[in-house]
């Protein structure tokens, strides 16, 4: 990414955004994807992957460890895997960019396997914590060379020659955290548990089974889960084919209920219940959003949603509903400062080591723009009055989330609203500009 020039982007209010979309592909179940492929022994294809940088940094990496990654013509991904514990070492350090899933994921990937490898990434994911996976990643066998302060990035890891099995009760929601323990429990033998007190979103669990793993999900409390992988498969190939991300259509989607006269049809989301929960909370709020046809798309319920536009009031959001929609909440700022009345979105600490700190992001992004926003503890309080004057000037900090929301902000404020940056849009959804310019939206 380069991160030297800066690309402002302006988002004017226009005409109502109308028509049929497909967003792209699902960013988590993508890297899942690759990397199970890559873990698999024989050819798994891959259809509807996401090229976002994000992703393709992983699709480098796992070529880079051994796997033959190649996209077909017609955009098909086609990963020959090297089998569990089988990656190779990397010549070079893995970089993954701005990509949290990507890094983390592939450090338990490696952990498990006993070869030595450096990882990086851009000043945004130098800044992540990586301490919660090295925790469990070194008690499993994995030790950690060299580190920059507190665990972070840049650090080179030598996987485990005789990887150890592990229970482990997770501190964080972080499905990361989750991933990176299973990919490093599918080399150890025996049972590698990982028990949540959030249930968070389970597409490694649903992918293990569909590339032949045991693995075993069930209830614990009021909330959580306990997942118990069978160590040692020999993982089969498999086809996937990546659904819609609801974390991508969230955008469009948002600008559709703001923007008066609006009609959208997002084909094929995906409706995992552990990622819906901003389509709840914005049904809470008074949008009209209609499922049009539901489906089995394999490992994942999919739907086509009709949204229109919508006149919003502000709702209080319960802090268990986080884990299920942790990304959206900036998106979800947007849409409360068109609500009428107060929107209290309750419990979210873990926004604070995204790619940027997003619970200050949000309010600050929402105040330059006209709103009264309050953060209390972990809980942001934004004072929506039905109608946002705009004017500002967004930072992004090297954030694609931040950077979106404010565009679609722009959408329907009085005044534009201008992003300093729109390059790391490409992180996650990199014709985001050119999807909503052919709904009408006015980006320039
Ligand atoms: O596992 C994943 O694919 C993801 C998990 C979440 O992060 P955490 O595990 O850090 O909560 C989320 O914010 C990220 O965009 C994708
Ligand atoms: C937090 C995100 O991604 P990652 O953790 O993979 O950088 C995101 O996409 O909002």
């Amino acid at each position: 990414m380069n991160t030297t020039a800066l690309t402002p982007l302006t988002a004017r209010r226009g005409g109502p955004l109308q028509g049929r979309v497909r967003v792209p592909g699902d960013k988590s179940i993508s890297h899942r994807a690759l990397i199970l492929a890559a873990m698999a022994v024989g050819e798994s294809t891959v259809t509807g992957l996401l090229e976002s940088e994000d992703v393709l940094n992983t699709a480098k990496a796992m070529s880079a460890l051994g796997a033959k990654v190649d996209r077909d013509k017609d955009g098909v991904w086609r990963v020959r895997g090297v089998g569990v514990g089988g990656f190779a070492e990397p010549e070079a350090p893995l970089d993954f960019g701005n990509s949290g899933t990507g890094c983390r994921l592939v450090i338990g990937a490696v952990a498990g396997c006993p070869i030595k490898a450096s990882f990086d990434g851009d000043a945004s994911l130098r800044k992540r914590p990586m301490r919660r996976i090295l925790d469990p990643l070194e008690k499993m066998g994995a030790q950690v060379l060299e580190q920059a302060e507190g665990g972070r990035l840049p650090l080179t890891l030598q996987g485990a020659r005789d990887p150890l099995p592990l229970e482990y009760e997770s501190q964080v929601p972080s499905a990361q955290l989750k991933s990176a323990v299973l990919l490093a429990g599918l080399a150890a033998p025996g049972e590698t548990t990982v028990i949540e007190a959030e249930a968070t979103r389970d597409h490694t669990e649903r992918l293990l089974k569909h590339f032949g793993a045991k693995i075993v999900s069930k209830p614990h409390g009021e909330l959580g889960r306990r997942i118990t992988l069978q160590g040692q498969p020999e993982l089969e190939p498999a086809d996937v084919t990546v659904p819609a991300d609801p974390s991508s259509a969230a955008f469009p989607m948002v600008a559709a209920l703001i923007v008066p006269g609006s009609d959208v049809v997002f084909e094929n989301v995906m409706m995992n219940p552990l990622r819906t929960g901003l389509f709840t909370t914005l049904k809470e709020m008074g949008a009209k959003i209609e499922v049009v046809e539901k489906r089995d798309g394999g490992a994942e319920e999919v739907a086509d949603l009709r949204v229109t536009t919508s006149q919003l009031k502000g709702v209080e959001v319960p802090p268990e509903r986080a884990p299920a929609m942790i990304d959206e909440y900036l998106i979800l700022g947007v849409a409360a400062a068109f609500a009428n009345g107060t929107t209290r979105m309750r419990g979210l600490k873990e926004l604070r080591v995204k790619e940027s700190d997003r619970l200050e992001a949000t309010a600050d992004m929402l105040r330059v723009n006209g709103i009264a926003v309050e953060i209390e503890g972990d809980d942001l309080i934004v004072h929506g009055k039905g109608s946002v004057q705009g004017g500002g000037e967004v930072k992004t900090h090297m954030d694609h989330r931040i950077a979106m929301s404010a565009l679609v902000m722009g959408l329907a404020s009085e005044q534009p609203v201008r992003i300093d940056d729109s390059a790391f849009i490409a992180t996650s959804f990199p014709d985001f500009t050119g999807l909503m310019r052919g709904l009408g939206a006015d980006l320039a």
